[in-house]
């Protein structure tokens, strides 16, 4: 679980995050939306460690990251995973060299548990034939389950994603939403996602925080955000004709 605690981050005078308190669950998937500028990237890179809040306190299962000595800060580091927006995967490596590298980079284990570890988390994410590929030989879906094996590869305790589905057709971007909530569920992780993809809201918002303008404006899930009257967030997530009918026929069922 992670609790944030009145966060507020300024740059140069400019207030991005104005104040936000909220708590994501272990075992679910939160999502963070709103619109382009509301503070959802500066958000979760205060979540990463990557921006100090200038206020509040951010709380990991009990840790309270201020109050961490440099190596429990370190320590802690290695309990998130990252699926960064474009996958970022390493060109010059192949699928496997790619999920491997967080486990040469931060652990000892022998070639041979390396190698078990990549085998197990491809397996995983459903990429059995890919191992010796390099991501430009590869579809944008399997980039991003590569991305999600590398993210998952340490056995994190939080993962964090940035805009997991840009880029992927609505089937793709349906098929990741759903990998990455059965990963969430399964190993009981702390999933923290940015999101514009309203088809992600319906489909695994678990929680959703709404922000805007730097303030969390609303929170709930994807049942609640449904039935909600907030305007700012009706008008953010019914912004398309398709979802303001598929509001009115929700209200018209209801009545
Ligand atoms: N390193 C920085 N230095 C100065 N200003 C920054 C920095 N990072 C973000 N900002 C500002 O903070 C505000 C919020 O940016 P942020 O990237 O968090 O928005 P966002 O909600 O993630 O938008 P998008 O959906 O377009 O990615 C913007 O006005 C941005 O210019």
């Amino acid at each position: 679980m992670i609790e944030v605690e009145n966060i507020q981050k300024s740059f140069d005078g400019t207030r991005v995050l104005k104040g936000i308190s909220t708590t994501f669950n272990t075992g679910q998937t939160n999502l963070i939306i709103g619109q382009s500028g509301s503070g959802k990237t500066v958000f979760l890179k205060c979540l990463l460690g990557l921006f100090t809040p200038d206020e509040g306190t951010i709380c990991y299962d009990g840790k309270t990251y201020s109050d961490l000595t440099d190596d429990e800060k370190r320590n802690l580091r290695q309990e998130m995973g990252m699926v960064f927006q474009g996958s970022a995967l390493f060109d010059s490596m192949t699928v496997e060299g790619n999920v491997r590298f967080p486990l040469e980079m931060f652990t000892k284990q022998s070639a041979s548990e390396m190698q078990d570890r990549v085998d197990f988390v491809l397996n995983r994410v459903n990429l059995v034939d890919a191992h010796h590929k390099f991501p430009s030989e590869i579809s944008g879906g399997m980039q991003k389950r590569v991305a999600i094996a590398r993210a998952i590869v340490m056995n994190p305790k939080y993962l964090f994603c940035d805009e997991p589905n840009s880029g992927l057709d609505p089937k793709t971007a349906i098929l990741i939403d759903n990998l990455i909530q059965e990963i969430t569920e399964e190993y009981d992780i702390t999933t923290v996602i940015n999101t514009h993809d309203m088809n992600s809201v319906m489909e695994i918002g678990q929680k959703i925080i709404f922000l805007k303008n730097g303030v969390k404006e609303w929170e709930g899930s994807n049942k609640e955000i449904f039935k909600t009257d907030n305007e700012a967030v009706t008008n953010f997530v019914y912004s398309s004709d398709l979802f303001k009918k598929v509001r009115q026929m929700y209200i018209e069922e209801r009545n």
